[in-house]
């Protein structure tokens, strides 16, 4: 059984695949990690799973599949794919060469010195940042994460950032409290996880913006989100 299952959900990523995946595996090889990948993909109309058979092939039984009959959103993406994860530890990361490999090894560290059962990928705290991102971008991300810090108080400071390593013992009881489906999925697993009194720690990582394919965040994922914080405001007075 592998360490470390990096998960990768898909929504027409097959130019971005080839890559990701072969940094995935020299980083593995560098650090000398056991590690699996299991793609989610949401019948991508441009082939990508067509991709994820051949790199099958280049990496055999390194890359697992699971596949869905359509666009389902992020976060039930993370949690059927989580089924399919043998580690001891899922790594949740984006497949569009926005977070880079080169930083599994550094969360891995701090989970080791510190046996958190979280470690999060901060962009907003020192050494972190954010490349190629317009200002309405920005700002959306900026307010996203203020809006949450403000209202729900869970002490993290990338509420929305989507690369995270997890105990996988502590993901499952984690994602059985999150209802939230989409792009708020990350927001609500701080919130959960602080409410179990989970151990989380932060690395600062450096997210590049795509440069192959389109971003999947569009206006109903932005009020989707509101809404997910509303949902927890209420829960947590109630
Ligand atoms: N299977 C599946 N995958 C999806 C879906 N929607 C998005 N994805 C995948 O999820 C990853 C991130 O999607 P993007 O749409 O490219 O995200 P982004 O705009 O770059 O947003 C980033 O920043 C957000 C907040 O600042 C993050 O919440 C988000 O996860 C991501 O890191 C990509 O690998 C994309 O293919 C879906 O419905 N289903």
């Amino acid at each position: 059984m592998p360490e470390y299952s990096v998960l990768l959900p898909t929504y027409n990523e097959k130019e971005n695949l080839p890559l990701i995946t072969y940094l995935i595996m020299k980083t593995a090889e560098e650090a000398k990690l056991d590690l699996e990948i299991v793609v989610v993909d949401d019948n991508s109309p441009d082939g990508t799973q067509e991709v994820v058979h051949q790199l099958q092939k280049v990496y055999p039984e390194k890359i697992k599949l699971h596949t869905r009959p359509g666009k389902l959103g992020l976060g039930s993406a993370y949690i059927e794919g989580m089924k399919f994860c043998s580690g001891n530890f899922v790594i949740l990361m984006d497949a569009d060469l926005s977070h880079h490999p080169k930083e599994i090894p550094e969360m891995i560290k701090k989970q080791k010195e510190t046996d958190a059962d979280i470690v999060t990928g901060t962009r907003y705290a020192h050494g972190g940042g954010v490349y190629g991102w317009d200002l309405r971008r920005k700002l959306t991300s900026r307010v996203a994460n203020f809006i949450a810090s403000t209202l729900l108080n869970p002490r993290c400071s990338d509420l929305t950032g989507s690369f995270r390593l997890y105990k996988k013992s502590v993901l499952n009881i984690v994602m059985n409290r999150i209802k939230s489906r989409g792009y708020a999925f990350q927001m609500e697993a701080i919130v959960r996880a602080r409410e179990e009194h989970y151990h989380i720690e932060e690395v600062p990582i450096t997210f590049v913006d795509r440069i192959f394919g389109e971003s999947k965040l569009g206006a109903n994922e932005i009020m989707t989100y509101l809404k997910g914080v509303w949902n927890l405001l209420w829960d947590a007075r109630f």
